[in-house]
């Protein structure tokens, strides 16, 4: 019997979910609670809204199947909801009082870098508040279409989340869902990984393969800042691992700081690159390889 079943066999309705930043990301986990039979709520600015009122969610997957679902869609976050939080980090200032307005029974952050946590817990006191991650690529081609690309949707989320109505429904709904460990070691796990790929695909204008052979002395040089942080933030992690899990990855894959830099959009640079030297600056380590490309991305960005 699955968690969310009662005794009967029939499911027991866990509530409404509300994604707040419906695009790539968030677009996709509606997409799939409301295709696993979930009340959902896409809730984002008014063009989206509209567009999702007017067409639903198209996501184009290999690995579900794709499709058009009418997913309900609103500016305004639902009472007492179930809020996951998709919006990019720049975004989630914007979005906090809305999320505060509602008081939601629950909320579970899917945004990368490890900064965003205080922000959401001081805006939301009493609220129960998890950062998790997800393993993705996707990209929205436009407010009511994603294109999920990679053959995988692989979701971590720390274990005092077992219990989380948001985790119990994503792991029937279709991702690999993962509870383990600290939400920290969840949070930098997926942030060691992402910070060297994406400032290194970002600053060689190249695929993950290609970025990360450029410059051989760069890329360990920044492995090893990025590691030296995670360790000062209280998450030891070894050198040789990020390697190899930097290698495991698709030759072929872009990011999303590399697509955002590339097309003039607004980025997460300050939320990858710009977190780790803070905590550099906080922890006394010198990181000259991160602080490098975080220059060198902020010039060509005309910061
Ligand atoms: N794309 C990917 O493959 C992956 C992304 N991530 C992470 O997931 C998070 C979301 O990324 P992604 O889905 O790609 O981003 P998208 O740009 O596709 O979507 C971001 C969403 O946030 C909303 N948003 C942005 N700024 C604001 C704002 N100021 N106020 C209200 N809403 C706002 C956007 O609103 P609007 O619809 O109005 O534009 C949009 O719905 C990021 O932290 C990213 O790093 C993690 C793994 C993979
Ligand atoms: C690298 C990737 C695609 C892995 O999930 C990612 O998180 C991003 O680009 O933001």
């Amino acid at each position: 019997m699955s968690e969310s079943e009662t005794e009967s066999g029939t499911s027991a309705p866990l509530g409404t979910f509300a994604v707040v930043g419906p695009g790539a990301v968030g677009g996709l986990l509606a997409w799939l609670l409301d295709r696993a039979g979930h009340e959902v709520v896409a809730v984002g600015r008014s063009a989206t809204v509209e567009a999702i009122r007017e067409y639903g969610i198209e996501v184009r997957s290999a690995q579900f199947g794709g499709g058009l679902r009418r997913v309900a869609a609103d500016t305004v976050v639902p009472e007492g909801a179930h809020v996951i939080v998709a919006t990019k980090a720049y975004g989630l200032e914007d979005v906090l009082p809305g999320i505060a307005q509602a008081r939601p029974a629950e909320v579970v952050s899917f945004l990368n870098g490890v900064e965003h946590m205080p922000l959401l817990r001081e805006a939301l006191p009493g609220v129960p508040v998890v950062g998790a991650s997800v393993a993705v690529s996707a990209l929205r081609l436009s407010p009511a279409v994603i294109d999920h690309r990679s053959p995988f949707v692989n979701i971590e989320a720390p274990e005092v989340a077992a219990d989380s109505a948001i985790v119990r429904a994503l792991q029937e709904a279709g991702p690999r869902v993962r509870v383990r460990g600290t939400e920290a070691e969840v949070l930098w796990g997926k942030f060691r990984l992402l910070a060297a790929l994406a400032l290194l695909t970002s600053y060689w204008r190249q695929p993950a393969g290609p970025a990360l052979s450029e410059d051989p002395e760069l890329t360990e040089a920044v492995v090893a800042e990025i590691v030296a942080c995670s360790a000062a933030e209280g998450v030891p992690a070894s050198e040789l691992d990020l390697v190899r899990a930097l290698h495991s990855v698709p030759g072929g894959m872009r990011t999303s700081l590399q697509e955002d830099l590339a097309a003039g959009a607004p980025s997460e640079l300050d939320a990858l690159g710009g977190a780790l030297l803070r905590v550099g600056e906080r922890r006394g380590l010198a990181l000259p390889g991160v602080e490098r490309i975080v220059a060198a991305l902020d010039d060509a960005a005309g910061r």
